[in-house]
C-alpha cells in the first residue's frame, strides 16, 4: 500500500466536519495525489446503513456491545470499500472518525473497556492504522453547547447521552494522545476556525513534505 491514511478524531462538536471542509481545497493544492474524503460510521452503502441503525434514536434499547460491533462492522465494510482502494491506488485517504472513536465512544464512554473495544476491533481492521491522526479537542461542555445550538432538536443517540458520558470518552481521548504520541497529534478546537484549519493544515503538510510540497 503506498497511499496516506489520515484520520480526524475529537468528541462530539469538536468541529472536525467543519475544518475538513476547509481544509480539503487547500490540502488539494498542495499535491498532486489524489484526496479521498470519508466518514465513520457510513462512508460506504452498507456502512451508511449500519450507520442509521446505530444513531437512531428510536433504538434506546441497543445493548452496549451490540453497539461496539456494529461500529467495529461498519469499519470493517468501510475499510474494504473505500480505505484499503484508496490506499492501494496511492490516494490520500482521510477519514472523518476511525478506531479511536470506538476505543474513545465504547471502551470508554459506554465502559466497556478500551482494550476488550481494541481486540474486536483489531479483528474488523486487521492492521490497518492511520499514518497520522489529528485530533479536535474541545471539552465535552463547549462540545456539546454547539451541537446544541447547531441540531438540538435532530440530536442523534450519542450526541444525546449524558454529559459524564461525554466526559468519559474525553478523558479516553487524552489517554489515547498520551499512548500514541507519535500518530496523534492535538488541535486545540476552541480556538477560531480559521486557526483551526490553520493548525490542522501545517501539521499534514509537515508529517508528509513528499506528498504536499508546501511542507518543504
Ligand atoms: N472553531 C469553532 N468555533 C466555534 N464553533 C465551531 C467551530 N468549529 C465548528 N463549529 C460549530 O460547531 C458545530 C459542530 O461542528 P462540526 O459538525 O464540524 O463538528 P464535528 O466535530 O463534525 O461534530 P460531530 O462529530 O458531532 O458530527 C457546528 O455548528 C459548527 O459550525
Ligand atoms: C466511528 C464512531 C463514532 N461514534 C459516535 C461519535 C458520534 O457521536 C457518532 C457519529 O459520528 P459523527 O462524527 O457525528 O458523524 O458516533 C462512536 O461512538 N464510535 C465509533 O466508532
Amino acid at each position: 500500500m503506498s497511499g496516506i491514511f489520515i484520520s480526524f478524531e475529537g468528541p462530539d462538536g469538536a468541529g472536525k466536519t467543519t475544518a475538513l471542509n476547509s481544509l480539503l481545497p487547500l490540502l488539494k493544492e498542495e499535491t498532486s495525489k489524489e484526496v479521498v474524503v470519508s466518514r465513520e460510521p457510513g462512508g460506504s452503502p452498507i456502512s451508511e446503513k449500519i450507520r442509521k441503525i446505530i444513531l437512531s434514536i428510536h433504538d434506546q434499547d441497543m445493548d452496549d456491545r451490540t453497539e461496539a460491533l456494529l461500529y467495529a462492522a461498519a469499519r470493517r465494510q468501510h475499510l474494504v470499500d473505500v480505505i484499503l482502494p484508496a490506499l492501494n491506488e496511492d490516494k490520500v485517504m482521510i477519514s472523518d472518525r476511525f478506531v479511536d472513536s470506538s476505543i474513545a465512544y465504547q471502551g470508554g464512554g459506554r465502559q466497556i473497556g478500551t482494550k476488550e473495544v481494541a481486540e474486536i476491533n483489531d479483528f474488523a481492521i486487521n492492521g490497518t492504522i492511520p499514518d497520522l491522526t489529528i485530533y479536535f479537542d474541545v471539552t465535552p461542555e463547549v462540545g456539546i453547547a454547539r451541537i446544541r445550538k447547531d441540531h438540538e432538536g435532530a440530536m442523534d443517540r450519542l450526541e444525546q447521552e449524558k454529559i459524564d458520558f461525554h466526559k468519559r470518552v474525553h478523558e479516553t481521548y487524552q489517554k489515547l494522545i498520551k499512548e500514541n504520541s507519535d500518530r496523534i497529534i492535538r488541535v486545540d478546537a476552541e480556538q477560531k476556525p480559521e486557526k483551526v484549519v490553520s493548525d490542522a493544515l501545517d501539521i499534514i503538510l509537515k508529517r508528509f513534505p513528499k506528498t504536499f510540497n508546501g511542507g518543504k
